[in-house]
């Protein structure tokens, strides 16, 4: 029998004013799923996410997480771990003050030294909130969010702001995480994170879902590239490729084995050299600028 989904979404809408920012969205999140909210700027991402974690009432359409009212503060809220955009956290705390607090009101178990190790914040353990960097309160959010293993975490832009370190060792939480069955929900604005984490994506313009599915159903179908750079010199290229003005070339294909072979076979007989060379399947990052074009 499957198992009933963590998050259900049935014909959501939040309206501000006369505003219509999520329209008709429906979508279900699995129990273990990493889940990315993706879109463009203003596309109804944050406005979903206030729905489903209960900090914003649905204009109409129902919301269940647990299969209960998100905004039930008894049953969902000690299931659930949040990082928001923004965090709240009071600046006159230290950093091990603002995790024992957060942890209590979750009223979940945990290890706060083991919490800061993770995100590398046990030397700031004595700061004060005031005193960190941007990114140190990130890391501070991230582990307020998964203090003892919450069922289900969303994590709003979580690294936004951090370092590559950082991002690294946030991901590697993420997936002690996700072995331990947690469900994740995220929002980025760093399309190769979701590429290469989520299971499924669901992908927002102006209110309403563009695309939904895995990262390779999103993909698929558009065409392949094949990006190089030539010297002015060379001969006509064997197959259509689309200047785009910086002497690089841009060719887009459906048969992405043949037109390669084909190319490279032309660069050999040519003597030619295809300088900065990528070729691969469509990216997520193409998949938003098509959405532009339609
Ligand atoms: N409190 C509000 N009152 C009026 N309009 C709002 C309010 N909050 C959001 N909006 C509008 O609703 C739309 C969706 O906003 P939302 O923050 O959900 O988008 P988003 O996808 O999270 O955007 P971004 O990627 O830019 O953070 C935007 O056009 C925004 O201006």
């Amino acid at each position: 029998m499957p198992t009933q989904p963590v998050i259900e979404v049935e014909h959501l809408n939040v309206k501000y004013g006369d505003f219509h920012a999520v329209k008709d969205l429906s979508f279900h999140v699995g129990r273990g799923e990493l889940y990315a909210l993706l879109g463009t700027n203003g596309a109804g991402k944050t406005s979903t996410l206030e729905a489903v974690e209960g900090h914003r009432p649905a204009t109409s359409g129902t919301v269940r997480v647990f299969g209960s009212d998100p905004r039930d503060r008894r049953g969902v809220r000690p299931r659930t771990g949040i990082m928001l955009q923004e965090s709240g956290f009071s600046p006159d705390l230290t950093v091990r003050e603002s995790v024992r607090l957060i942890g209590r009101l979750s009223r979940r178990t945990d290890s706060v030294d083991r919490l800061l190790g993770v995100v590398d914040l046990t030397r700031k353990a004595g700061t004060k909130v005031s005193q960190l960097s941007g990114g140190e309160k990130r890391r501070l959010d991230f582990a307020t969010a998964v203090y003892g293993t919450p069922e289900l975490v969303f994590l709003d832009e979580p690294t936004t702001g951090l370092d590559i370190q950082s991002r690294d060792a946030l991901w590697e939480a993420v997936d002690r995480l996700r072995e331990d069955g947690s469900t994740v929900v995220l929002t980025t604005h760093y399309l190769e994170e979701a590429q290469q984490r989520a299971d499924r994506i669901g992908l927002m313009h102006q209110g309403v879902f563009h695309r939904e599915g895995t990262v390779s159903e999103l993909t698929r179908t558009l065409p392949a590239t094949v990006r190089f750079s030539l010297a002015p010199s060379a001969p006509a290229l064997p197959l259509p490729a689309v200047p785009q003005g910086d002497g690089s070339f841009l060719v887009e294909t459906t048969g992405l084995q043949d037109d390669l072979r084909a190319l490279l076979n032309w660069a050999h007989d040519h003597g030619a050299e295809l300088r900065d060379l990528q070729a691969g399947p469509t990216r997520l990052d193409d998949v938003f600028r098509a959405i532009g074009s339609e």
